[in-house]
């Protein structure tokens, strides 16, 4: 992963750094490098993840799914954490098998997807690290449910992922259902490199040792410096631009096959940096897609965000046919990554041309190895941002709130929170 500042340099943007104001804020990396590097090494919850090149099985992983290997379809039940990092590297790489995800419970979706698959050559994966979130075992229980319905023995065609305690643990051990454990230490947000993320990438046709040597190789250059360590030139960067006045952090891939990669940061982002008031919001958006929609915001609205540009250097590219069509031969002999790689750098300019900060991250191609690589970059990125600001990275007790009082609204126990819903404030317009 390379990371450019340029753009993020007050020469250029406002908020913007100056190069004193960076080397000061290189002293603090130096220091949050330190506290990170003592976390991994005591393998403390959270940073136990930034350890997970070296720690993952990939052949037990392997293992654990080859039953599966000949299913046409595969269907993770999970969500946030549990389902987001599977459907980055399923949706960011060419597959074998057609991956679905389950991680909403909205009724004529969960109906439209089960009517549509082949459910007796359906493997199902049930991805919770608690074992207990209410829409997981929710849409499981109506998964298996719609096998038994047509005669498939769910029992059969179902794998669990989740930690050693909870009701999914107890389930998977009354029904005797083969189980991948989660590992101690890894939130969910973080667990893309772990059994959570490579289960369902084994059974896609990934190459598993790949993508944990990409990762290998961003935690190399993870260093007290972050003139050498990109991840945490991201990370420190996006930390002091928010300190400066930019709450949004725009994630705009140029490419398609890196949409659920913005989806993913989100929740990274959003679930790990948001605590005490603080907080840097992200938005997803495509490139060049929302070029023709979100990017008039960008610069020409406020000055209170970052867009992050992120691009392949390589890919499988696409010739634009000749034409002798008044004023379109300018396109023919070029090629569809050409063009996209035109509208990548013209953003670029033209958000350093209004002064709007901007950060250029690049991967070579979009294969297992890079994959690896951004993904641990980005999680680096966000420990050391967390560390900077001195919030709780690896909790999410605003979540657990809203959990709690869903849960005590349908009758699962006796919960505080579920009270305000019956205190809400109304104000009805009809
Ligand atoms: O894996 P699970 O325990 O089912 O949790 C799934 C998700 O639940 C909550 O919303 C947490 O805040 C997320 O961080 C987590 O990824």
């Amino acid at each position: 992963m390379r990371v450019d500042l340029g753009n993020a340099l007050s020469e250029v943007a406002d908020p913007g750094l100056t190069s004193t104001e960076l080397d000061e804020l290189d002293e603090r990396v130096a220091d949050a490098h330190e506290r990170i590097q003592r976390g991994r090494e005591d393998a403390e919850h959270g940073y136990a993840a930034l350890n997970l090149p070296d720690t993952a099985d990939p052949d037990a992983i392997r293992a654990a799914v080859e039953p599966f290997a000949d299913a046409d379809a595969l269907v993770t039940v999970g969500i946030g954490g549990s389902a987001l990092g599977a459907a980055t590297l399923a949706n960011g790489l060419p597959s074998e098998t057609d991956a679905y995800f389950l991680d909403n419970v909205d009724p004529e979706h969960v109906t439209r997807l089960l009517d549509s698959l082949p459910l007796d050559s359906t493997a199902v994966n049930v991805v919770s690290r608690s074992g207990t979130t209410a829409e997981t075992l929710a849409n499981f229980l109506v998964v298996r449910e719609a096998m038994a319905d047509v005669g498939v023995d769910w029992t059969d065609r179902t794998f669990v992922t989740t930690g050693e305690e909870g009701n999914l643990r107890r389930l998977a051990e009354k029904e005797d259902l083969p189980a991948l454990s989660v590992p101690d230490g890894v939130p969910g947000r973080f667990s893309v490199l772990s059994t959570v993320g490579l289960a369902c990438a084994a059974i896609c046709g990934h190459d598993l040792d790949a993508i944990l040597a990409g990762a290998s190789d961003e935690a190399d250059r993870l260093a007290g410096s972050l003139y050498e360590s990109p991840a945490y030139a991201y990370g420190a960067t996006s930390y002091a631009l928010e300190e400066r006045g930019a709450g949004v952090n725009a994630v705009m891939p140029y490419a398609e096959s890196l949409e659920t990669f913005a989806e993913w940061f989100a929740q990274l982002w959003a679930e790990s940096l948001g605590k005490d008031g603080r907080g840097q919001t992200p938005a997803r958006a495509l490139g060049a897609t929302d070029q023709h929609s979100q990017l008039q915001l960008y610069r020409a609205g406020p000055h209170d965000k970052m867009v992050t540009l992120v691009r392949p250097e390589e890919r499988a590219d696409r010739e634009i046919p000749e034409t002798d069509l008044d004023g379109l031969s300018y396109l023919g002999g070029s090629s569809l990554g050409e063009l996209l790689d035109a509208e990548f750098e013209a953003t670029e300019a033209s958000l350093a041309a209004a002064s709007q900060p901007n950060v250029r991250v690049e991967i070579d191609r979009i294969d297992e190895r890079s994959l690896g690589e951004l993904l641990y970059g980005m999680e680096a990125a966000c420990v050391v941002y967390g560390e900077l600001a001195d919030v709780s990275t690896f909790t999410q007790p605003a979540v657990e709130w809203g959990k709690k009082a869903a849960r005590g609204l349908l009758g699962g126990g006796d919960f505080e929170e579920a009270d305000a819903v019956a205190e809400k404030t109304t104000l009805t317009v009809e």
